[in-house]
């Protein structure tokens, strides 16, 4: 799906967060949304999500406008957040949360009625289904536990599994690995990749370690201040004078030593 911002706005009293952003994502491309902290990236998410209502400007997804809708509504058309686990049901086991999502992505197109033939296999279908899920995020062991229970780390591992169980057309992760050790991150970012293999799919990362985003981006922007200041291939916009300064603090001067 092809999601576009037009002039996308914020205000918080005086301060401007986001400033403006016009911008739009195609299908089948990863863009990186980097910048320095407070620049206005989460912000610039919320208000594509929905949690936060723009004080001017639009979003659309495949030119239908989204400005007015809620975040339920939003995600229903289409676009997936990595859900906090305010989202999850903390009573019931990891396999069950995965399953329900499962079903609510399919729900609309599988309306069987009451047969109770149909009922059966289709909960033998979602919960493969959501078995294959937790597979690719290498929770599989942990599918009887209970949300609530899990380490820190499973539970960021299960926020991505629940939006991939959620099969939306728009992926947005805001640090997908922050807070992950060294066997999870890269879990994560494998199934990253598998996505941006489906070409179908339009990928939105926030993300600090430039090393992750130079290896799976296929562009990147660059937030300052609330305002676009870059965009573009990975290489130029890493090697351009406003990132080197903004975002990775090194001075004028210095890039002339480096170089
Ligand atoms: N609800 C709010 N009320 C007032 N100011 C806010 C609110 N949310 C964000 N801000 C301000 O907006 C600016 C942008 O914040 P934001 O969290 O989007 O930056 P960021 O680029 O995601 O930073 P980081 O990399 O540290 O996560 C900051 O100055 C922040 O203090």
């Amino acid at each position: 799906m092809k999601l576009a911002t037009q002039d996308l706005t914020i205000r918080f009293g005086g301060h401007v967060a986001v400033n403006g952003v016009t911008c739009s994502f195609e299908p089948g491309t990863l863009t990186a949304i980097v910048g320095p902290n407070g620049a206005g990236k989460t912000t610039y998410f919320n208000l594509i999500s929905g949690q936060l209502k723009a004080s001017a400007g639009t979003v659309t997804l495949d030119g239908r406008d989204l400005s007015g809708a809620s975040a339920s509504q939003r995600t229903r058309a289409g676009l997936g957040r990595a859900f906090q686990l305010t989202n999850l049901f903390p009573r019931l086991t990891v396999l069950e949360n995965i399953r329900l999502a499962v079903q609510a992505a399919r729900s609309g197109s599988h309306r069987h009625g009451l047969n109770l033939w149909s009922v059966w296999s289709d909960h033998r279908d979602l919960t493969e289904r959501a078995e294959e899920i937790l597979e690719a995020v290498a929770m599989k062991d942990k599918e009887d536990e209970l949300v609530a229970s899990l380490p820190h780390g499973d539970q960021r591992k299960l926020e991505v599994a629940l939006l991939m169980a959620l099969d939306p057309g728009v992926f947005m992760f805001d640090e997908p690995t922050a807070g992950m050790n060294a066997a999870e991150a890269p879990v994560i970012l494998n199934l990253i990749r598998k996505l941006k293999a489906d070409k179908s799919k339009t990928i939105l990362l926030v993300e600090h370690k430039m090393d992750v985003v130079r290896e799976l981006a296929d562009r990147i922007i660059v937030l300052h201040n609330g305002t676009l200041v870059a965009d573009g291939e990975p290489a130029a916009v890493i090697a351009s004078p406003i990132v080197q300064e903004a975002y990775l603090g090194i001075a004028p001067e210095k890039q002339k030593e480096a170089a």
